[in-house]
């Protein structure tokens, strides 16, 4: 997804600059081409020769801005060069230029310059991210379509303030980046509700013993993660995961469930509202008969355990959809993996289902990576060789509505 891609990371004057070494190391090592442009702030925060060594390339500054030794001007080769810019981390003094139109240094210029998406990483002390003319700024900035945002988050500041304005993780900014090369900026799900459902379940037998699997919740987060970058509104129902992998996905609605009959009350209850429903989460089929609620002591366990089946949350989904919605399954397989899916999407009345093998080396369940076959009731199929999972994501639903 980023082999080759043209990434301009534009470096402010923010204690958070360090961070973004990290954010340049790891896209230069999945193969992208980065350029950085520093302004003089970024200067006093890390060298230009630290970037530049990660960049594997030169880091422009406002003295290359004004060299006449440029054939063209440097702020138009950058803009036209860029697929896509991020300014990480954002200080208030750019925003309020970016706000305002300004263009005084070789970073505001080139934003003018150019015409790609922009995403960005705001990071400052929460009095300031607080003060009602940077929230002004802000909100009159996020109103452009061009500018995309990540973060900032809340947590542990600089100042040992623990507040608003901790810039968003490198990794979250990559993630957020995959996406903007992906849609090219593109919001094709502006208006939509989509609700994802993510992670697996856990079927107590007493306090402290479960049946569960390893779903790691990676693959509905990927799918949020896209739905939000293509400007939906998006809600997620998942069961026990690392929350870690949450901080991307900002201003998402989020449920939090542990057993298949939760994740059933909460999806029961999203779905009518929902435009496009994505199950991936992977529900328990069976669950112990019983749940004690004092631990079992190891004499009492029994031999053998009796079990039950689990309410099947996407074929209910499936009985109540109305014509306008569009309910998505996804049928993890080993060996086979089509007739079983074909089967679960007539018989679960589904628009649409992603075979899923889950016997291949390196992708599907707990890794970063998925492949599969989409399949839509119409009989249109796409295989969909392995990726990450969130180019998954954003080829299922350009797939979606295509359709
Ligand atoms: C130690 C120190 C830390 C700073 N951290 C931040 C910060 O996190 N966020 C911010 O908006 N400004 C911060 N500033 C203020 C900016 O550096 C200052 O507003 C500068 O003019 C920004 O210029 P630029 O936007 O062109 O990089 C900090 C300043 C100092 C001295
Ligand atoms: C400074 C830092 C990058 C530190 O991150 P870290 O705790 O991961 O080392 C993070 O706290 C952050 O993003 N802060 C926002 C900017 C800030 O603290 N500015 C100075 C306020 S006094
Ligand atoms: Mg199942």
């Amino acid at each position: 997804m980023l082999q080759n891609r043209r990434i301009l990371i534009g470096i402010t004057g923010g204690i958070a600059a360090y961070k973004v070494c990290e954010l340049i190391s790891s896209l230069a090592k999945e193969g992208a081409l980065v350029r950085a442009i520093m302004t003089e702030g970024a200067k006093q925060f890390i060298p230009p020769l630290t970037v530049a060594t990660l960049c594997r390339h030169h880091a422009y500054t406002d003295q290359d801005f004004w060299q006449p030794t440029h054939a063209r001007p440097l702020h138009i080769d950058l803009g036209e060069w860029a697929e896509v810019l991020t300014i990480a981390p954002m200080t208030a003094n750019t925003l309020a230029k970016l706000a305002h139109g300004m263009a005084d240094n070789l970073l505001t210029n080139t934003v003018l310059a150019s015409t790609c998406p922009i995403l960005l990483a705001p990071a400052m002390n929460t009095d300031m991210w607080q003060q009602r003319v940077v929230q002004q700024n802000w909100q009159h900035l996020m109103q452009d379509r061009r500018y995309h945002r990540v973060g900032p988050g809340t947590g542990i500041l600089a100042c040992d303030r623990v507040g608003d304005g901790r810039m968003a993780e490198p990794h979250e900014i990559k993630a957020t980046l995959e996406s903007l090369l992906y849609t090219g900026g593109k919001r094709n799900l502006a208006g939509k509700r989509v609700l994802i459902s993510a992670g697996g379940t856990r079927e107590y037998l007493d306090p402290v013993r479960f049946i569960s699997n390893p779903s790691s919740g990676k693959m509905g987060i990927a799918l949020a993660q896209a739905a939000m970058d293509r400007g939906a509104a998006v809600t997620l129902v998942h069961g026990p995961i690392d929350s870690r992998l949450m901080s991307s996905v900002y201003g998402i609605q989020s449920i939090s469930v542990t057993s298949a009959a939760q994740m059933q009350d909460a999806m029961l209850k999203l779905f009518p509202a929902a435009d496009i429903t994505v199950m991936a989460a992977a529900v328990a089929d069976i669950r112990p008969r019983s749940c004690s609620l004092e631990k079992l002591p190891k004499s009492a366990l029994p031999e053998s355990l009796p079990l039950e089946s689990v309410p099947d949350i996407v074929a209910q989904l499936g009985d109540r959809k109305h014509s306008h919605q569009i309910l998505v399954g996804f049928a993890a397989q080993t060996g086979d993996i089509m007739t079983p899916a074909l089967d679960k999407l007539k018989r679960k009345k589904l628009d649409a289902i992603v075979a899923n093998p889950i016997d291949q080396p390196d992708t599907g369940i707990g890794s970063d990576r998925n492949q599969g076959i989409f399949l839509h009731k119409s009989g249109n199929q796409k295989s969909i060789l392995p990726c990450t999972k969130l180019a998954l994501a954003h080829q299922l639903f350009d797939w979606l509505l295509a359709q």
